[in-house]
This record gives structure tokens, sequence and C-alpha cells, in this order.
């Protein structure tokens, strides 16, 4: 492969997502071959109703006119239709690219050891694939109907004067020179343009995130000249990719002045051995035979621009999933969880945040997970959900590896609280419901009743029905934890995790949950982290977990 051939790679990749729709690619490129076979139809209908005008061959200048009324008329809907389809197809497109943007982010999330700033993802599946709307709206068929369109009127100046042709053909050469010679600045250019919106995109999001932290710290203002700056930052790489195409288009369109002028000079001083009043005609062939060279390399113009977004888009396409579906998936089975000598850690280079860890958890058991902080326990809940897999060592439960289990089976066996809460927008009810969206309304009642969303003391006297704004804005750290936990005693699932679930809650909620996952422990695992000693006492085993190594320490 060449090096031209593998920068521009990514957007090859990115083209065959038309196949997929290729009816309304065949219309696409069908009604644009009209459009233009039509505007050449009415240009060169003009010129000669023109040349008979002037002639005084008035007889035939009356059908001529009734024709190119018709002409335009007709021009006019398949403009209106060739712009729907084109449309059509590129949003049809836009829409299978956000979706499988989305997937391989999921799959790939949350990052292991190459972070991605929401803001940035968020970018690629917004502005990146929306660029990619000029590719499949106006570029490929385009391109085709463009082709067919140079062959079309250079046999027609053929047919009027070979002679015509060395008067647009220089201009023909200008027009196509221009982009390969301007492509390596539009390419800069358009990468700089997308890194700057990117970037500014990610700036703004974790602003609006994080306004609280922001305006606790009295940083807003700086935050603000910071965002100004990133404005102007994207103002400047748009001004630079103005001021290429301005001239390219200023170019351009000299040249098709000239060809036209050109044209008309050579057929009305009888150069070019047709007839002079055949002047405008030969105009009009001249200026409509450039127009799709024109196109095209007004297409090639945004090709910088694009390129950029087709490799970032490529970048999370192509990013390794963080763990892979087992191609021959084991069913679950009852039984332990069993870490057995466990390794990991977050970046190959980087330090070892669990050695060699190996702990057993019986169904019917309560174990409790201590440590000083960093010690690694959250990172052993997210390999217990399987959000990566060991470096070394297994995790099995019920006797079968995790990495054996489908998705779905491993997310309904392991569920977890985690430490940090974010609820989505919508009410409790919502956020309760999430991973068992047909729950029968008892069963939502009997969870969040055991998770005390419903006793008075949560202080939600609207219930299941209290409404929750985004991340969980409006509600207290307690009444996160509860609705967290009511979401996983839902699940109902042999393996509860509680990662610091409890630490919001007072001294006399945390008791009731206590008494509620006894309850409820006699037939599953549940793990708990902790640093409260209340809930340390309500295990039935302690493990310590420090400098990733592991220590039992016995019952509590
Ligand atoms: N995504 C990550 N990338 C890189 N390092 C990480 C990541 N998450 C955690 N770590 C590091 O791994 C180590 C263990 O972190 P972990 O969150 O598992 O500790 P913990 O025992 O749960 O701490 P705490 O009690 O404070 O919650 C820490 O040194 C932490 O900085």
């Amino acid at each position: 492969m060449t090096a031209d051939h593998a920068a521009h790679a990514p957007l090859l990749r990115l083209l065959p997502h038309v196949t997929r729709h290729r009816g309304t690619f065949w219309w696409t490129l069908l009604s644009g071959l009209f459009v233009q076979l039509g505007l050449l139809t009415l240009g060169l209908l003009g010129a000669l109703t023109l040349s008979l005008a002037v002639r005084g061959e008035r007889a035939a200048v009356v059908p001529l006119t009734a024709g190119l009324l018709l002409t335009a008329v007709l021009c006019a809907l398949v403009t209106w239709r060739e712009s729907y389809v084109a449309h059509d197809l590129a949003y049809r497109i836009l829409a299978d690219l956000r979706d499988r943007v989305f997937t391989a982010s999921r799959r790939s999330l949350p990052a292991r050891h190459r972070p991605r700033h929401s803001g940035d993802l968020g970018a690629v599946a917004l502005s990146d694939v929306e660029t990619l709307e000029w590719l499949y709206a106006h570029t490929a068929a385009q391109a085709l109907v463009s082709t067919v369109l140079l062959t079309v009127t250079i046999w027609l100046s053929l047919l009027l004067s070979p002679w015509l042709l060395l008067a647009w053909g220089p201009a023909l050469l200008v027009i196509a020179a221009l982009p390969w010679l301007t492509g390596g600045a539009a390419a800069r250019r358009g990468a700089e343009l997308t890194a700057a919106n990117a970037a500014l995109q990610a700036d703004i999001v974790e602003t609006v995130a994080g306004m609280r932290e922001l305006a606790g710290a009295g940083a807003l203002d700086r935050r603000r000249t910071e965002l100004a700056e990133g404005t102007r930052a994207l103002t400047r790489a748009q001004r630079r990719i103005a001021a290429v195409n301005g001239a390219e288009t200023a170019v351009a369109d000299l040249a098709v002045a000239a060809a036209g002028a050109a044209a008309l000079g050579m057929t009305a001083a009888g150069v070019a051995g047709s007839d002079p009043a055949l002047a405008p005609v030969a105009f009009a062939l001249a200026t409509v035979a450039l127009g799709p060279i024109a196109q095209i390399s007004a297409l090639l113009r945004n090709f910088g621009t694009l390129l950029a977004a087709a490799r970032r888009i490529d970048a999370v396409l192509t990013m390794p999933p963080a763990t892979a579906e087992p191609v021959a998936p084991l069913p679950p089975a009852p039984g332990p969880l069993v870490f057995d000598r466990v390794t990991f850690r977050y970046h190959p280079t980087g330090p070892l945040v669990l050695d060699e860890v190996s702990f057993t958890a019986r169904p019917g058991e309560i174990v409790a997970l201590v440590g000083p902080s960093g010690g690694g326990k959250s990172t052993c809940v997210s390999l217990a959900l399987r959000m990566w897999d060991p470096d070394s060592g297994t995790i099995t439960l019920g006797g079968v590896d995790l990495s054996r289990l489908a998705d779905a089976d491993l997310r309904a066996a392991v569920t977890a609280v985690p430490q940090r809460i974010d609820l989505l927008a919508g009410t409790v009810g919502d956020n309760v419901r999430l991973a068992v969206p047909d729950a029968s309304p008892e069963r939502v009642h009997a969870a969040a009743s055991a998770a005390g969303l419903l006793a008075p003391a949560s202080g939600l006297p609207l219930g299941l029905d209290t409404p929750v704004a985004e991340r969980g804005t409006g509600l207290s750290g307690g009444q996160r934890a509860r609705v967290a936990l009511a979401r996983a005693l839902l699940v109902d699932a042999p393996v509860l995790i509680l990662d610091e679930a409890l630490a919001a809650l007072d001294a006399h909620a945390e008791a009731a949950l206590h008494a509620v996952l006894r309850e409820r422990a006699a037939d599953r695992i549940t793990l708990v982290v902790t640093h409260r000693a209340s809930t340390v006492r309500a295990a039935d085993r302690v493990l310590e977990l420090r400098s990733g190594r592991l220590r039992p320490i016995g019952p509590p």
C-alpha cells in the first residue's frame, strides 16, 4: 500500500456504506443525471433561441421558447427530487454510521488505558459524521454524473466545431489541476479545522458537566477565557480554509468565464468554422461543459475536512473492544465467585494494581472488601463485571470463566451499585427499571421498598414518580444511592456487589439496608466494598486489599 493510499484509507473504508442503500443511491445518480442534462438542455435551448431570434427566424423561436419553459419547469421538479433523494441517502448512511460509532464506543468503554474524552466522542458522533453528509449527498453520485455530462458536452462541441475544444480545454486543465495544487494545504487546513472543532466541543461538554465544580472553585471566568480562546482557534481555522477555498473558487470562475469568452469570440469571428450566429450556443456549451468539472473541483476542495472527519470516525470504529464476546458462550451456572491469582494493570507499563489476588465468595455469604484508598477494591469490582479481563489469572462464576459468558448472561448474573452514581433524566421509577424495563409494577415496588425509596424517611413524597434531572441532579447522595440499590435489587442477580454504596446513607438507613441484604443474601453472593466499620461488622467474612495484595482477615 502506498503512503498516499494508506492516508486516504479511512475515507475509502467509509465509502462502501453506500452499498447498503443501493436503491436510493441509483435514484440519486439518476436524478442527478437528469438535473445536469436538464441544465445543459436549458442552456443550449436558450442560446439557440437567441441565435434564431438574431437571425430573424421567428417561426422557430415560438416552439423553442415553449420548449424552454417546459424544460425549466421539469428542471425545477427534478432538482427538487434530486436534492430530496441525495439528502435522504446521506442521512440514512449517517444514521447507520452514528449507530456504528455508538456500538464501537460502547464495546471499548470504559477505556482502560486510552481514556477518550466524552465531549470528543460526542464530536465524532455528531460533527464528524455530519461532515460526511457532503461525501454521501454530494460526492459519489455527483462525480459519476459529472463524468457522463463531460462526455456529452465534448461530443456536442465536436459536432459544432472541433476548434471549440481549444477554447475550453485550457480552462478544463486549470480547474482540474486546482485541487491537486492546493490539496496538501486543504488537507492540513481540514485537519486543523476538525481538531479545533472537536477540542472546543470537548471543552464545552466538560464545562457544562463541571459547572458546579468550576463555580465552587471560582474558576468560571478562567474557563470562559479558555473557551473564548478555543472559539478563536476555530475561527482562525475556518478563516484559513475560507481563504484557500475562496482563492480556488475565484480562479475556477475566472477560467470558466475565459473559456466562455474564448468560445464566443472564436465562433463570432468565424474562427471555429461554424455559423457566427451560433456564438451564444458555443458560449453556453463551453460554460456548461466546465460546470461538472468545476463541481468536482469544489468537492475536492472539501477533501481535507472530509478526510480529517473520516480519520476520526475510523479511529473510533476500529478501536479494539475492551472485552471480546465469546465465540461459543457457555451457559451460566450457579456456584461461587472465584478470583484465582488475578493480576491486573491499567497500562502495560503502569504499576501492578492487582497482584495475584485470590479469593472465593460463596452463595449465602456477605463478604466485605476493605483496605486503604487506591488498594484495588473498585478494580476488583470492574473485573467481576468484566469491564476488562485480567492480565493473568482467572475469574469464574459457578466454575465458568466470565470471559465464556455471553454479555447478557453476565449482566444478569453480576450486578453492582457503583461508587459514583449517575442517574438518567426521567423519574425515579425509570431509573429503577433501567436494567429490567418490563418488570412488573409489583417487582419494581418491592425493590424500591427494600431500598427504602418508598419510606417517608427517604424524603421522596412522590416515590417512584419523583422527577430526576440529568445525572441525578435534584436528588441527594443518599437518595441516589437508594435508587441505584433498588435498580440492582430489581435485577435479582446471583452476585450483588456494592461499591461504597451505603456510604452516603445515615446510620439508621444503613442498618435497615443491612437487614435487607442479610434477608436477600440467603441464596446469593454479596460483596461489599466499604470503609465503614458498621458495614464490616454486618459481613460474614472480611478481605483486605492493600497495594493490590489480598489478605483475608477472617470474620469481622
Ligand atoms: N481507569 C484507570 N486508569 C488508570 N489507573 C487507574 C484507573 N482506575 C483506577 N486506577 C488506579 O488503580 C489503583 C486502584 O484503584 P481502585 O479504584 O481500584 O482503588 P480502591 O481500592 O477502590 O480505592 P478507593 O477506596 O479510594 O475507592 C489506583 O492507584 C488508581 O489510581
